[in-house]
């Protein structure tokens, strides 16, 4: 009796048309996502190769035989950086007295992992050139850092360079801070000040700023330094002057230092969607 039922009524036109919608509905979806994510890993690879292009010209450009002493920065770019000077140093024969000094616990293990000389601030202050990515570069070549949790160790070995070269892919490149990256800019705290100084600097600047939480750990971020990171969210549109804020906020007690870099980088290379390279000077 029931599948007598059944059968009835799937033959009728209407559940036949609600059942076609519905398949097609599915596959549209699922054409949908399936497209999405094509295009995902489509822009990932295409980016990923731009940074590759940038960091192995600004490494052929800038580390040379004479340079002795080469800081190291953080982040996904300067991993094809790394490669660059491994193959050179491995396959080529080349840079075999060349010291790298890390700005990061990653950059420490990279130099380790490609086996080239480990160095430090210590024995190693004066560094002829250091190479770093960025999180977004702006027309008049301020930067923010600090996106993927490094930023004090990174200022103070880019401080100690003659030159200080930032390797990047096109979606850094922007006309104002704040246009295309737009997780605010990264300052690292001491844990028991982050109350106060987020306080501060919102009354300072306006904008928000917020504890960076971990994603695989309950709480908060916690630096190479064991200290907190807090992201700024400042006004987009309002016209800051960056060397000023930078300032100001460091000032506040309990900061370590913000992802800000104002008139430290010497040159960037932006690696282009269609496989250029294109140079930024100050
Ligand atoms: O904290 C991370 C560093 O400042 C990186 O240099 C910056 O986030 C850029 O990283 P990536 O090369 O992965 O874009």
């Amino acid at each position: 009796m029931l599948s007598e039922l059944l059968r009835r009524s799937v033959q009728r036109p209407q559940f036949l048309l609600i059942q076609h919608l519905s398949e097609r509905l599915l596959l549209t979806g699922a054409t949908a996502l399936y497209s999405q994510a094509r295009d995902k890993m489509t822009d990932d690879i295409a980016v990923d190769a731009a940074k590759r292009t940038a960091a192995r010209t600004a490494v052929d450009q800038w580390v040379t035989e004479d340079t002795k002493i080469l800081g190291i920065g953080s982040g996904s770019t300067i991993v094809h950086a790394v490669q660059r000077i491994a193959e050179r140093r491995w396959k080529e024969g080349e840079l075999a007295d060349l010291i790298c000094v890390p700005s990061s616990y990653q950059a420490h293990h990279l130099i380790l992992d490609y086996n080239l000389n480990l160095g430090d601030l210590d024995r190693n202050p004066n560094i002829d050139v250091s190479i770093d990515g960025a999180d977004e570069v702006d027309r008049k070549m301020v930067l923010i850092k600090g996106g993927g949790g490094c930023l004090l160790q990174e200022k103070v070995v880019a401080n100690c360079a003659k030159h200080f070269i930032v390797v990047a892919d096109y979606t850094k490149n922007s006309a104002r801070l704040g246009e295309q990256w737009c997780r605010g800019i990264p300052i690292e705290v001491a844990p028991m000040a982050y109350v106060p100084i987020k306080l501060q600097i919102e009354a300072l600047f306006g904008g928000e700023a917020s504890l960076r939480m971990a994603k695989v750990k309950a709480g908060p971020i916690v630096t190479d330094n064991g200290n907190f990171l807090m992201d700024w969210r400042f006004i987009a549109n309002r016209e800051y002057d960056w060397a000023e804020v930078n300032t100001a906020i460091t000032m506040i007690p309990g900061v370590l230092e913000t992802g800000l870099f104002v008139n430290m980088a010497h040159k960037c290379y932006f690696g282009m969607a269609d496989g250029t390279v294109k140079v930024q000077n100050r």
